[in-house]
């Protein structure tokens, strides 16, 4: 079997076009632009490429972008300060702080200090607790993309089985609880579990958010299974490359003569995170507008 590649770059390209088309009914009826505000700390190069695709993309889909790039030793405290001037800032509607934080700021403090109305990453617990409860809320961007690409690709996913590789807050935490939504059966799998291969073998949905290169095997596979990669890891230079390949958790080329679909890294599901953290800015832009948000974005 040769897997057909699900094209998360397309599929995003096209989010993002309905989201600029809403993005701009929505300034004629709230007589602004949405906007996101996207602060980065440190000179982290990999982090300054995502700031700056979300910039660029931000402003193609006719909303503004704010950006506060902020020196690698900056105190939580002006952080916090920060944080606070943007909740109270009306043309600020999505706040995203990058992470990973320098290690002397505490993550979870700057997440709670942001307006959980503003939180378009879905990060804050409020977000969290919606979504765990089934309330409406911010869902985090990656996991929303991932489900987008996969009932494109499926259709109703009830009773599928479903391993979720990775158990961090902002992927697979939530990708399992949205996969739960979905009627999937779920299996959450980390780094204690005792023969993942055996455990991926079962799968019909696999979603690999553990951030190791290519560690997913083409043989732990089962035959015909759809495959969401999330990892971005970057290998080390080979021979005459400036910088070495981005690839994701899974080892696309043996993997993909075994699986049904699969995406690619890159231009599967980081395309779709963008173009999700721009839906859900427009979200919050109608709401903090009063306007009722869109159907069908
Ligand atoms: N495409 C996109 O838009 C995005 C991509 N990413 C990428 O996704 C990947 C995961 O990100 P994130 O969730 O933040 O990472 P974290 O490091 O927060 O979490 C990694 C998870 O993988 C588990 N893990 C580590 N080693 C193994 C192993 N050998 N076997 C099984 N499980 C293991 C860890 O288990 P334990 O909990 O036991 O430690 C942990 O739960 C990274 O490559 C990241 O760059 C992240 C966000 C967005
Ligand atoms: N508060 C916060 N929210 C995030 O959503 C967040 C974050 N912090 N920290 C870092 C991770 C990672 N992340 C990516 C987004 C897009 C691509 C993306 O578009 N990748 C392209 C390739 C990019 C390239 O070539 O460098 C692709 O996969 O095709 C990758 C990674 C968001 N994250
Ligand atoms: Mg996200």
């Amino acid at each position: 079997m040769v897997a057909e590649t699900i094209d998360g770059k397309a599929f995003a390209a096209r989010l993002r076009e309905r989201v600029g088309e809403a993005a701009a009914r929505f300034e004629e009826k709230a007589g602004r632009k949405a906007g996101l505000a996207v602060v980065l700390v440190g000179e982290d190069p990999a982090s300054q490429v995502y700031v700056r695709s979300k910039g660029k993309a931000t402003l193609a889909a006719s909303m503004n972008s704010f950006e506060h790039r902020l020196e690698a030793d900056t105190s939580q405290d002006d952080l916090l300060a920060l944080v606070e001037r943007l909740n109270a800032d009306d043309a600020v509607d999505g706040i995203l702080v990058q992470l990973p934080l320098p290690a002397h700021i505490d993550a979870q403090a700057v997440i709670a200090a942001i307006d959980p109305d503003k939180d378009v990453d879905g990060f804050h617990v409020t977000n969290a607790g919606r979504l765990a409860v089934g309330q409406a809320g911010f869902v985090p961007c990656t996991p929303m993309g991932c489900m987008m690409l996969l009932t494109d690709r499926l259709g109703d996913l009830s009773g599928l089985d479903a391993v979720v590789i990775g158990r961090s807050n902002i992927v697979g935490k939530p990708m399992a609880q949205l996969l739960l939504d979905a009627n999937a059966t779920v299996t959450i799998a980390h780094s204690r579990t005792r023969d993942l291969a055996a455990v991926v073998r079962r799968a019909d949905i696999v979603v690999a958010a553990v951030g190791r290169a290519e560690m997913v095997k083409a043989e732990w596979l089962k035959p015909g299974a759809t495959v969401i990669d999330v990892g971005i890891n970057r290998l080390p230079p080979a021979d005459g490359e400036e910088k070495g390949r981005l690839v994701g958790d899974v080892d696309y080329g043996p993997a993909s003569q075994v699986a049904s679909a699969i995406t690619p890294v890159p231009g599967g599901v980081g395309p779709m995170t963008i173009a999700v953290l721009l839906r859900n800015t427009l979200v919050a832009a109608h709401r903090n507008a009063g306007l009722t948000a869109p159907e069908g974005i």
